[in-house]
C-alpha cells in the first residue's frame, strides 16, 4: 500500500506518518527529513538547499524527485509519502516512478486544518524545542512560516484537485486529537 499525506506545514503529516509506520509497517519517505539530513551531512546538495529551506521556499523539483527516485530504487514496497509530492510536476513524476515499479498510489489523505492553528502549532514547536535546549528548525519562524504557507496554497494545494480527479483523495479533520486523526485515517484505509 502506498499512501500520500497532503496538508500545509504543521498539519500533522509527520506525526501521522510515524503512526502509520508502526501500525501498518509502511516506510516513511519524508523529503523534508531527507533534505535536512543532506544539509547536516554537508553534501554539495545540502549546502545548496539550506538557504532555500530556511526561507521557506520549495527546493527544485529536480532535487526532490531525485531523492525519491533513489529511495524507490532501493526496493521494497509500502510507502508513506510525507511532504512529497508538493508540486504537480512532482506528482506526475511520482506516478511515473511507481508505474515503472508496477506499483500505484492507494490513497492521498488530506489533513484539513486552518491557518491560525498552524501558526500556533509551529510557533509552539519552536518554543518547546528552545526551552528543552534542542535545535530549532531554521524555518520555524514567523517570516519563513508565511512563505511556507504561501508555497503550500500556491504550489501544493492544486494536488488536492489532481488526486480528487483520480478518485484517490480522502480528507480527514486534522484539528482533532492525534489519536482521533489516526483512527479516522485507519478507518479510511480499511
Ligand atoms: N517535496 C518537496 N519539494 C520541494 N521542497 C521541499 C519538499 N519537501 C521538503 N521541501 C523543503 O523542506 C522544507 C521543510 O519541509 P517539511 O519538513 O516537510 O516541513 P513542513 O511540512 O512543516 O513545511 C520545505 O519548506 C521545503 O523548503
Amino acid at each position: 500500500m502506498n499512501i500520500i499525506l497532503l496538508g500545509p506545514p504543521g498539519a500533522g503529516k509527520g506525526t501521522q506518518a510515524r503512526i502509520l509506520t508502526e501500525t501498518r509497517g509502511l516506510v516513511q519517505l519524508s523529503t523534508g527529513d531527507m533534505l535536512r539530513e543532506a544539509q547536516a551531512s554537508g553534501t554539495e546538495m545540502g549546502k545548496r538547499v539550506a538557504e532555500v529551506m530556511a526561507k521557506g521556499e520549495l527546493v527544485t523539483d529536480e532535487i526532490v524527485i531525485g531523492l525519491i527516485r533513489e529511495k524507490l530504487a532501493q526496493g521494497g514496497q509500502g510507502f508513506i509519502f510525507d511532504g512529497f509530492p508538493r508540486t504537480l510536476a512532482q506528482a506526475d513524476a511520482l506516478g511515473r516512478l511507481l508505474d515503472e515499479l508496477g506499483q500505484g498510489i492507494d490513497a492521498a489523505i488530506e489533513l484539513r486544518v486552518n491557518d491560525e492553528v498552524l501558526v500556533d502549532r509551529i510557533v509552539g514547536r519552536a518554543e518547546q524545542a528552545r526551552a528543552a535546549g534542542q535545535p530549532v528548525r531554521a524555518d520555524d519562524n514567523a517570516e519563513s512560516l508565511r512563505t511556507r504557507l504561501m508555497a503550500y496554497y500556491k504550489q501544493t494545494s492544486p494536488l488536492i484537485g489532481y488526486y480528487h480527479a483520480k478518485g484517490l483523495l480522502k480528507a480527514v479533520d486534522g484539528l482533532a486529537e492525534i489519536d482521533a486523526v489516526a483512527a479516522e485515517i485507519a478507518a479510511l484505509l480499511d
